[in-house]
């Protein structure tokens, strides 16, 4: 059975619902009432969109009024991973924050957890039952939209490891290796490099995991460009695009999933993640 928790983020509407209704208490406390009118011997697959604390206090309270309910298997399915980026301890002083996350979910003794693209190893490493949802039928049915004809561009290292299982998945579309570097004491973006002299009139599609503020891909878009590159387009899983999407007009086509937020209305093309999971 499912349970939603967030109202306006509801996969898996072809299996049976649990209905409930969470509200904020005028202190800013999470609440919420569960109708318990369904058969507790049965595992529930709760659904959120966790990106940050806010939300996972909410989801603690819900676990533990299904326990009290006497619900005994509990799966988790949340799409974006909270802190997946702060998942090494740059500097002394900073939080394993990724690590904070996943203690507190493991400590509700789940059946599964399933992520979304995750960013790294490193947090199914964290979770306990975690499965990792690639990213596959999402690129597909971006090619659905742009044609099949583009190489797929891999920003860093990072996403290296991936992109070749998306091609495999895909048939052996052409990946182009790209790297970017980062100032040692600042840690922002200071250049890029595309491993592949021969893009002229190559429509690209990037694909990575999340795109946050955009620098990776405006500068990467800025490398393909000197190399005349023909159309270039964005595929990330996890749209945050905390900078809008006027600084990313340089793409003719942006794409995402529903994992962080919807994006009503917004320049973006959005896959919802109940057509892909
Ligand atoms: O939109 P932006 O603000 O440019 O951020 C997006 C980039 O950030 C993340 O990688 P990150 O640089 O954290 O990769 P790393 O873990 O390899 O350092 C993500 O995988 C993107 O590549």
């Amino acid at each position: 059975m499912i349970l939603n928790l967030d109202p306006k983020f509801a996969p898996f509407q072809n299996q049976d619902q649990i209905k409930s209704q969470s509200f904020t208490f005028s202190g800013g406390e999470p609440h919420i009432k569960i109708v318990p009118d369904f058969d507790t011997n049965r595992k529930v697959t709760i659904t959120h969109r966790l990106n940050s604390f806010n939300d996972l206090g909410l989801l603690c309270i819900t676990v533990d009024a299904l326990r009290r309910m006497d619900v005994k298997i509990i799966d988790l399915f949340i799409p974006y991973f909270p802190a997946a980026r702060q998942d090494r301890v740059m500097i002394p002083g900073e939080p394993l924050s990724v690590k904070v996350y996943a203690d507190i979910i493991n400590a509700m003794q789940l059946n599964k957890v399933f992520v979304f693209d995750a960013h790294s190893e490193v947090t199914p490493a964290l979770l306990n039952n975690c499965t990792v949802i690639p990213n596959y039928t999402f690129i597909k049915e971006v090619l659905n939209r742009i044609g099949e004809n583009v190489k797929l561009i891999s920003p860093d290292g990072g996403a290296l490891k991936k992109i070749y299982k998306v091609s495999e998945f895909l048939g052996g579309v052409e990946v182009v290796e790209c790297s970017k570097s980062r100032d040692v004491k600042t840690g922002k973006l200071s250049g890029f490099k595309v491993y592949n002299d021969d893009l002229e009139g190559t429509d690209c599609l990037i694909v990575d995991d999340i795109c946050d503020g955009g620098g990776t891909f405006v500068g990467l878009a800025e490398e393909l460009k000197k190399k005349n590159a023909g159309n270039l387009y964005l595929a990330v899983s996890h749209g945050i695009f905390n900078k809008g999407f006027e600084v990313l007009n340089c793409f003719d086509g942006i794409f995402t999933t529903n994992s962080f937020k919807d994006f009503e209305g917004e320049s973006v093309q959005v896959i919802g993640l109940d057509q892909l999971v």
